[in-house]
């Protein structure tokens, strides 16, 4: 999809973004402005008829314009038609239906053209949200990412179903009638614009100053979601730690400024409508005054009175509206950019890479360092060698860089110093979705979607026999579990199911890794939450299941780790010992004293049972 191939550039990028997207659409826009063009002539002839029947056709005053003798000779004449004035009437009507039929048009239209386009801006921010390098989640909080893609968007489709056609209909409307007031009579015209100028710049400053009103507003109705998300979210904390008074006086802080800002809105929107209506009742009563006294010197006749009267009432809405509308375009405008720096956020290259090779499971660091920024080093000079089939456990304090290693494994950052080798091969040059399809993680998270159980198991292998399913689960030692809900495997998680206690969450995110047979199995603190003795049970019957796969387990706990053919302990992202638990017990370092303290722990509870 050419819109898509999106680059950085100048801010007319952005601008260059609507075209894009509006490809295939264009059409209906422009056949929606012609709608509205008509709709708009069609209201304008409206009174320039009332004009015609009272001037010349009830009244005497000869017809000058070519357009109107052409249409008294077509109806049967003047007086034919001052026999049967309905003619005049029904022309009345049928180019009011005419008016409503092209407003109608002009609606569906633009709505089908602004849908699409919409539609397409949601479509390529979810992708390029997907396809994004892994960076970009932390650069970008979620609550954001969600707003561009919902009211950002939602803005834009606002302005270009409503305001952007309203622009070509003001703009018809407002010509049409300036032309016709102008050779009717200028002085009059003159009159009946002199107050004009004045109503759109207080409708553009006010509009413009209100925006600011709005953007506060929506903030502070923002930070009200926030409380309310994060509050029902985490209740179990609220009710844990008895906060309740505290968040229900935060909320109501919140609520009240949220309040004060609204009302300080409509306050402000009754007095520019307030103000607004005056200036233009003025001019309307300049335009009735000055009319009339025009008419009864007979410098016009009643019908131009009858015209300008009607056209001073098309001319003082759009001209207010016109005002909303310039400063609404900022408001796209900025939702606009806020858009354009999403999508044009750098992709990964998935497919880029070596591909189609066996994995066996070898990996070698050697030296590699690593930081998330330019300045600080995550990863200092780690080197190690595992072999396919081994069990690794990196063990180490909080921070100290285990995560960093798997994420660097999976290819999520780009080491710059160092090497990483899988079964030889450099890693940078193994495609990425490659070696992702080839290690299977169980993260520290345990998320599960709101789906069934078996759903939820099934993602990594979609094409599983609900037996395979099965055995899964009892290698994380959750199908017995599964088998007592009511619905078993069919039981729905999440908001609208079944509450699952973390250990339980645990393990059905290690079912759905070990449903598939990868060469490389990484589990990130992924048994915290289950007890040692399931934890054992868990990877007896991993080893069983395969004895060629490598297998990662990074933890604090040593019963966790004290099994591994090798131990890492890594610290302040470096690595201070290596070597199985007999070892490690006997080197000084952080492993031995967590495993004299645990194994105090450990007796004093024995005791104590
Ligand atoms: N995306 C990121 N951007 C910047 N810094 C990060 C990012 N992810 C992790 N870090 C930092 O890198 C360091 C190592 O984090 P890492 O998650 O690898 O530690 P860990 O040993 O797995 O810790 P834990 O046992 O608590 O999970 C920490 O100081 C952390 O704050």
């Amino acid at each position: 999809m050419a819109f898509l191939c999106l680059k950085e550039g100048d801010d007319m990028r952005k601008y260059r973004l609507l075209i894009d997207f509006s490809k295939g659409f264009r059409l209906k826009y422009i056949a929606s402005i012609i709608a509205t063009g008509l709709s708009a002539l069609f209201s304008v002839l409206i009174p320039l008829i009332i004009k015609l029947t009272v001037d010349s056709i009830i009244g005497t005053k000869p017809i000058t314009s070519k357009l109107m003798i052409n249409l008294v000779d077509s109806l049967g004449g003047r007086d034919y038609i001052l026999k049967n004035l309905w003619i005049m009437g029904l022309l009345v009507i049928l180019l009011t239906l005419l008016n409503s039929l092209f407003l109608y048009l002009k609606g569906k239209w633009s709505s089908q053209a602004s849908e699409n386009i919409a539609k397409r801006f949601k479509d390529s921010l979810y992708e390029t949200i997907l396809r994004a390098k892994y960076e970009f989640y932390s650069k970008y909080p979620s609550g954001e990412i969600i707003q561009r893609c919902t009211s950002d968007v939602e803005t834009i489709r606002n302005f270009l179903a409503n305001q952007f056609v309203e622009i070509g209909r003001t703009v018809i409307l407002l010509s049409l009638i300036l032309i016709i007031m102008f050779s009717l009579d200028v002085k009059f015209a003159l009159v009946a614009t002199l107050i004009v100028p004045i109503i759109f710049a207080f409708a553009l400053w006010f509009f413009t100053r209100v925006q600011r009103q709005f953007k506060r507003s929506d903030e502070a109705e923002a930070e009200l979601s926030t409380v309310i998300q994060e509050n029902i979210t985490g209740i179990r904390v609220v009710k844990a730690f008895a906060r309740e008074e505290f968040e229900i006086k935060k909320f109501a802080e919140k609520n009240k400024t949220y309040r004060d800002l609204t009302y300080n809105l409509i306050k402000l929107f009754a007095n520019y409508w307030s103000f607004s209506d005056c200036l233009c009742m003025i001019q309307t009563a300049l335009v009735v005054l000055i009319g009339s006294y025009f008419a009864a010197n007979g410098k016009i006749t009643i019908g131009t009175l009858l015209v300008f009267v009607s056209y001073e009432g098309m001319l003082l809405w759009p001209v207010r509206q016109m005002g909303r509308i310039l400063s609404d375009m900022g408001k796209m405008t900025i939702s606009l950019s806020r858009i354009h720096e999403i999508l044009t956020q750098d992709r990964e290259n998935l497919d880029e890479g070596i591909k189609d090779i066996e994995i066996k499971g070898n990996i070698e660091f050697s030296s590699v360092t690593f930081g998330f920024d330019d300045k600080n080093y995550v990863l200092k000079d780690i080197s190690f060698k595992i072999e396919a089939g081994q069990t690794v456990a990196f063990f180490g304090s909080t921070g100290s860089g285990k995560s960093t290693i798997i994420s660097l494994l999976l290819r999520l950052y780009d080491y710059k110093k160092g090497s990483i080798k899988i079964d030889g091969i450099e890693l940078k040059d193994i495609s990425k979705s490659f070696i992702r399809q080839k290690i299977g993680v169980v993260p520290q998270d345990a998320f599960l979607y709101s789906k069934t159980i078996k759903e939820n198991i099934a993602i990594t292998n979609p094409d599983a026999e609900l037996e395979e399913i099965y055995r899964a689960s009892q290698i994380a030692s959750i199908h017995d579990t599964i088998m007592e809900f009511e619905d078993g495997y069919d039981t729905l998680v999440g908001e609208k199911g079944i509450t699952l206690s973390g250990g339980q969450r645990q393990r059905i995110t290690i079912a759905r890794t070990v449903l598939k047979d990868y060469p490389i199995l990484v589990f990130d603190d992924s048994l915290s939450a289950v007890d040692t003795e399931t934890e054992a049970k868990i990877r007896n019957a991993l080893k069983e299941r395969s004895k060629n796969t490598t297998t990662i387990i990074i933890s604090h706990r040593i019963t966790s780790v004290k099994d591994a053919d090798i131990i890492i302990v890594l610290d302040k992202g470096k690595v201070t010992n290596i070597g199985n638990h007999e070892k490690l017990i006997r080197e000084e370092g952080l492993y031995k004293r967590v495993w004299e303290i645990q194994s105090l722990i450990e007796r004093d509870f024995e005791k104590a049972i």
